[in-house]
């Protein structure tokens, strides 16, 4: 790698709540077959913040059991806190205060307010109502949303240190639905947007970073893939891929050719 790259690539950090990060890659911890398969699947993805669905996942509140933060400890990733399974603001704001309590007066969450169990969609009225408390509270949210740029903006303007619209229903694998969405979004935030939810396979996560957006959460694509650490490598090189291409910007779509070697101003 030349030094002019090294730099570039070095000073391109993920910064949030005044933290940088160098791998834009964030990951979840749910459905994968073991503790030891979670570490494996996290390590080969170079994520260094990794979600907890607080209210599914002990760690710490049931002394005795398998401890999640055994394998990923906190001194060496970022631990966010999910609320995976609220459907009122209330109950979101609940276990946001267990997690502060349960890591040491962490402030960093992230919060999902969800609609109904069959789409998993978030409720944005909820979801709204439980960042503005979150934020008076003192919390640095993030906060999963659908791709709707007029909400997106307006939960940055309540204070959300990020904004996490969906590429697809949670779980379903289907890749990013509305990319013209995802654009607006980037174009008018001031705050780092990650696409969370529904990315299927590596060119999903790479196009996401293409059209600008931060970071990718993703949790299905990882853990139920036939091989979840191979999967998490693709999805590192993916990240890091399109994140490249983004910053070298991209040629022009033109509609007809253009020849490779062009023959204008050759002499003779
Ligand atoms: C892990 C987590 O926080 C999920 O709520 C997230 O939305 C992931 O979605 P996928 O499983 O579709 O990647």
């Amino acid at each position: 790698m030349t030094a002019l790259l090294h730099t570039a690539l070095a000073t391109d950090s993920l910064v949030v709540a005044g933290k940088p990060y160098s791998s834009r890659l964030l990951t979840g911890t749910g459905k994968f077959a073991d503790l030891e398969q979670t570490r494996l699947a996290t390590d080969a993805a170079g994520a260094q913040i990794v979600t907890v669905a607080i209210r599914r996942t002990n760690i710490g509140q049931n002394p005795g059991e398998p401890n999640l933060l055994d394998v990923l400890p906190p001194d060496r990733y970022t631990i966010l806190p999910n609320t995976a399974g609220c459907y009122t603001a209330d109950d979101a704001v609940r276990t946001c205060r267990l997690a502060r309590e349960l890591l040491d007066g962490h402030n960093l969450v992230k919060l999902e307010v969800l609609g109904d169990q069959k789409t998993l969609y978030p409720d944005v009225v909820q979801t709204l109502a439980a960042a503005e408390t979150l934020v008076k509270d003192g919390f640095d949210v993030m906060v999963y949303t659908s791709d709707d740029p007029i909400l997106a903006k307006r939960l940055e303007e309540i204070g959300c240190v990020a904004v996490m619209p969906l590429a697809a229903p949670i779980g379903s694998g289907l890749g990013i639905q509305n990319r013209y969405n995802l654009l607006e979004i980037v174009e008018n935030a001031k705050v780092p947007i990650i696409v969370d939810a529904g990315v299927g396979t590596a060119s999903d996560a790479a196009i996401a970073m293409e059209l600008g957006c931060d970071g990718v959460l993703m949790n299905t694509a990882i853990a139920g893939a036939k091989d979840p650490v191979l999967m998490a490598h693709a999805m590192k090189l993916a990240v890091e891929a399109g994140r490249a291409a983004f910053k070298a910007g991209r040629i022009p779509r033109k509609r007809f050719a253009s020849a490779s070697s062009p023959i204008d101003g050759i002499i003779g």
